[in-house]
């Protein structure tokens, strides 16, 4: 195919012609386009251009532009891309010189339709629009359409979660968020670009998907910094918002906090996100200002910084002062001598749905992400009259924001400070075994690795093989396999949960006087008694007992001796 001449023109008047949108798979080619100004581009191919001297739609700078016809047009020789010129009607795919294929990816009626069906198409869109509000956490909200980036980068762990594995769940994420997830994409780099984070190609392609399906939100499945976020927002247009994985998260816990403290951790975990971020706000400052008063903008990024810094210690102080009423009642539990059980695991796997079957409590559970925000503590009464305390937490993801972990470190403190964890997997899940490494790694980071584990096997009624799983779990050490929502495996569970928490007990021999008969009882609720001698003076025991309760025993331990 020759080429005989390319033209750049204004990006004048959209003509009464269909015009095409068009996407350009191939981004190495595509990159040619990023050094011209953003005008929209023509291309002819000058044996056709007779025949075929219609309107289409092709790839500009940024995305894609209307072509009216040549006479419209400002020559520019020697531009090295052409597309093949075909009649509007016929036009599925052009070609690019190089053999690179451009798809039309849906025709675009221009304004010039008749009055009717124009309002017809705006009664269309407003029905669409209803179709997209939803009930999210009992309010009716419009649901963003989102469209999700991914990237593997060279150096990537390949056990880790894949590009899709993980898109497919930063889709569920926004689902969780109240977004509608209308596509996605992802691209493999040997290292992230420093300023757009993807390459330019897959830049310019996402913008022309954002046009074609009317996106709000672009997400990215990394953290982006803050200059990559301000760059591609820029190419991307005003309207349209870009954020992060992180954003994401940090967006759902604030819609599901709960209580003061989770509402407290959240908006500070928020502004230490913002502050290196907040570069962006001001710069219209300067440009309102035509450029006179430059400088305004820096100045207002440090007024906002200092604002941003001492709400964050106001928060910080009232965060304290929360959580030491929270302790005061911890230590109160505590005195009450029975083991606390933390379950953990990864968000969905199935914790609060244990919690719930064990207890009888009413705890959100349901398929979405990020049910459980703040820790909840119940009784769990065995069928041998045994008792243990069973603390449901908020559930670990990939990639979990370090803003996150360590806003949260103060509710997790229950995990550090309980006798047993129980590491709930979700082992229908197809990244089960990933799923588990990213929970080990944040329980590392929590040092919560000293503290007796069981990991628990759940869903096994969705498992692909259950009988199979099963015999694997018996197999493994310190596994148990149940299925919450069934209630299969629990009282094995229980009884698993007892041996291991008297593995964490000492043995005492005491002797408990007759008027200490509450002492007995507890001894029996809590601890696990191997013998019971009655003597004139009252009651030898000997049992295993948590360590707190064994120092409550000691002038008794000393009776027993001498
Ligand atoms: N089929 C099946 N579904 C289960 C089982 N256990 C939980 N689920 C479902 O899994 C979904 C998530 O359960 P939750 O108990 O909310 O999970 P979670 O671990 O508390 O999740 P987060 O609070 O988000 O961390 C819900 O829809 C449950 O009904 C199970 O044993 N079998
Ligand atoms: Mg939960």
């Amino acid at each position: 195919m020759s080429l005989c001449f390319c033209s750049i023109f204004k990006p004048s008047i959209p003509t009464s012609e269909p015009a095409f949108r068009w996407l350009i798979p191939k981004h190495t080619r595509y990159l040619q386009f990023t050094t011209l100004p953003s005008h929209f581009l023509n291309y002819n191919n000058s044996t056709r251009q007779q025949k075929h001297n219609h309107s289409v739609r092709a790839v500009q700078e940024e995305g894609t532009g209307i072509l009216p016809p040549p006479d419209d047009t400002v020559s520019l020789p020697n531009y090295p891309a052409v597309v093949e010129d075909t009649t509007h009607q016929e036009i599925k795919e052009a070609i690019l010189d190089d053999g690179v294929a451009a798809t039309v990816l849906e025709e675009e009626v221009p304004n010039t339709r008749p009055r009717k069906k124009q309002l017809a198409d705006k009664e269309e869109k407003e029905s669409d629009d209803d179709n997209r509000f939803t009930l999210r956490n009992g309010k009716e909200v419009l649901e963003e359409k989102a469209y999700l980036v991914g990237v593997a980068c060279k150096g990537d762990k390949e056990d880790s979660f894949g590009t899709e594995e993980s898109l497919k769940e930063l889709a569920q994420l926004a689902d969780t968020a109240g977004l509608l997830v209308v596509g996605s994409t992802h691209q493999k780099l040997s290292n992230p670009n420093p300023r757009t984070y993807i390459g330019s190609g897959k830049v310019a392609e996402i913008k022309t998907t954002i046009q074609a399906f009317g996106v709000e939100t672009v997400i990215f499945d990394d953290e982006l910094s803050p200059g990559q976020l301000r760059n591609l927002e820029k190419v991307f247009g005003g309207d349209v918002r870009v954020c992060d994985r992180t954003a994401l998260i940090l967006d759902i816990f604030n819609q599901r906090a709960a209580t003061r403290e989770a509402a407290l951790q959240v908006s500070l975990a928020q502004m230490e996100y913002q502050l290196p971020r907040l570069t962006r706000m001001w710069t219209h400052l300067e440009r309102q200002a035509g450029g006179k008063v430059k400088g305004m903008g820096e100045k207002q990024i440090e007024v906002d910084k200092r604002i941003l810094r001492t709400q964050i210690g106001v928060l910080k102080k009232e965060l304290e002062s929360v959580r030491k009423h929270r302790k005061q009642y911890r230590t109160r539990r505590i005195s009450v001598p029975v083991p606390v059980v933390s379950l953990v695991g990864y968000t969905n796997a199935g914790k609060s749905t244990l919690l719930n079957q064990l207890t009888g409590a009413n705890v959100l559970a349901e398929n979405r992400l990020f049910a459980t925000l703040d820790p909840t503590t119940r009784r769990v009464q065995m069928k041998n009259g045994k008792e243990f305390l069973l603390t449901d937490t908020v559930g670990f993801i990939q990639k979990l924001p370090t803003t996150l972990v360590a806003a949260f470190r103060a509710t997790l403190e229950e995990i550090s400070e309980s006798s047993l964890l129980v590491h709930v997997v979700d082992i229908s899940h197809p990244l089960a075994e990933q799923q588990i490494e990213a929970v080990e790694k944040v329980l590392s980071e929590l040092d919560a690795t000293s503290i007796p584990k069981l990991m628990v096997w759940n869903k096994v009624d969705k498992a692909e093989h259950p009988e199979k799983t099963k015999l694997e779990a018996k197999r493994g050490e310190d596994v148990v396999c149940i299925s919450a929502l069934t209630g299969e495996g629990l009282d094995d569970f229980c009884n698993v949960v007892q041996e291991k928490l008297k593995n964490t007990m000492v043995w005492v021999e005491a002797l408990i006087p007759f008027d200490k008969g509450e002492l007995l009882s507890t001894i029996h609720r809590v601890g696990m008694v191997e013998k019971t001698e009655y003597i004139d003076k009252g009651a030898v025991v000997k049992a295993h007992v948590p360590l707190r309760f064994a120092r409550l025993l000691t002038p008794m331990r000393q009776m027993c001796v001498s």
